[in-house]
């Protein structure tokens, strides 16, 4: 790690802290990497881990958490039964984040109400979200069809998202969709899914550049980074598109990987250019990603997220929130380790503003 960018957090000699982390293991080999455990326990923090199938109050009897963060399905919440364990340590042991204001973040509705009207002001910018509408996914013939489309005022090309971005393979399923043929095939295909059919949210495609702005944050630390997007569709051009293109998780390599990949693969021309267009966007106003951040945490009371923010192509000053992650992979961003162990610190020591009161809605 360079120098430059070490630990800004000053350590007090003889205090140590411990940190629980409760998740799935892919999760914990992307995130608690050995730099981080290191770096932590350099800064006072021992990293943990707590099994998320057995109830906590059974493990590690001679510690005492500080603090635990966590990634979590509604599964392992019971399993770990963190209500019974908090009813004994409540007092000193803070759970980040709460289960119940997590789970806002797991509907695709409830996620972009968050960033809906956010009262922010740097120079001209604003933020909002693109138009989006969940749709009835059984109406997929004749009048009814017809009928919902025109309701919902939706222009194409559009977005189709699953509801439910709950962590799973499917819920990062995602489709362009170019015209109302391409909508119900859209729709057929997933009545056709049976027991597994999941409501759809349509949202408007939005030219951006070819760039997604990812604001990742943890607590008061913020950082900003560029990834790899869809390329827009000149309008002329959308005219003429039919159908359907289905991707998914275009924007989770980070820029150095994209790199890689490409001169692996011995790419360039088109490749080559797209990254160049990463390369040369501007960052937004740093202030403008501080304010966002903070009025995200204020009205989700959640403190470790991502927000996947895009630039209009149209017009430079509006910007638009088209994702919110829970505990995203911070491990992506260059020297996550003191990012993160900065802000375990200010947990276990000054206790971050939002963090779950007095454990509200531990087992919701
Ligand atoms: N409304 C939009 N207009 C233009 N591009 C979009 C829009 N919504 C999503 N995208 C593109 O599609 C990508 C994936 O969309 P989104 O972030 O909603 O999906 P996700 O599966 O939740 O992603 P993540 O892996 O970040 O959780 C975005 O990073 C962006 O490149
Ligand atoms: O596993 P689910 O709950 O689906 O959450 C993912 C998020 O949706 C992604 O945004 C994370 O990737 P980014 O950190 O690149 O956004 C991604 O990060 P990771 O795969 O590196 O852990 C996950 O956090
Ligand atoms: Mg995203
Ligand atoms: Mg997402």
């Amino acid at each position: 790690m360079p120098q430059e960018q070490a630990s800004q957090t000053q350590t007090h000699d003889d205090e140590r802290y411990i940190i629980g982390y409760a998740m799935e293991p892919k999760k914990i080999q992307n995130l608690l990497k050995p730099s981080l455990i290191e770096h932590a326990r350099k800064h006072g923090i021992d990293l943990i881990p707590i099994d998320i199938n057995k109830p906590l109050i059974q493990q590690h009897p001679n510690l005492h958490f500080h603090c635990i963060i966590q990634k979590l399905q509604p599964k392992h919440w019971d399993n770990l039964n963190l209500h019974q364990y908090m009813s004994k340590h409540g007092t000193t042991t803070t759970i980040i984040d709460p289960p119940h204001l997590v789970r806002k973040l797991q509907n695709r509705v409830s996620m972009l109400e968050f960033a809906s009207n956010l009262p922010l002001s740097v120079q001209n910018a604003t933020v909002g979200v693109p138009y989006q509408a969940v749709i009835d996914i059984h109406k997929t013939s004749g009048d009814d069809f017809e009928e919902m489309v025109t309701d919902s005022n939706l222009r194409f090309p559009v977005i189709a998202k699953p509801l439910y971005a709950d962590g799973t393979m499917k819920s990062h399923e995602l489709c362009l969709v170019f015209d109302r043929e391409g909508l119900r095939e859209t729709l057929n295909k997933n009545a056709a899914a049976g027991s597994t059919t999941t409501p759809v949210v349509l949202q408007e495609f939005v030219n951006h550049g070819g760039v997604v702005f990812k604001v990742y944050v943890a607590g008061e630390h913020v950082r900003c980074v560029k990834r790899r997007s869809l390329p827009d569709i000149p309008e002329e051009k959308a005219e003429t598109l039919k159908g359907t293109l289905k991707f998914s998780q275009i924007s989770n390599f980070t820029v150095q990987d994209d790199n890689g990949a490409k001169s692996n693969a011995g790419h360039n021309g088109d490749g080559a250019n797209h990254l160049s267009n990463i390369e040369r966007a501007e960052m937004p106003e740093e202030n403008l990603i501080k304010e966002l951040a903070r009025a995200l945490r204020e009205r989700t009371g959640l403190n470790m997220f991502n927000v996947d923010v895009i630039r209009d192509a149209k017009d430079c000053t509006r910007y638009l929130v088209i994702d919110i992650n829970y505990f995203p992979g911070y491990a992506k961003l260059p020297c996550y380790e003191p990012f993160i162990t900065d802000f375990l610190l200010d947990c276990v020591r000054n206790k971050p503003a939002f963090v779950c009161e007095e454990n509200q809605g531990m087992n919701e």
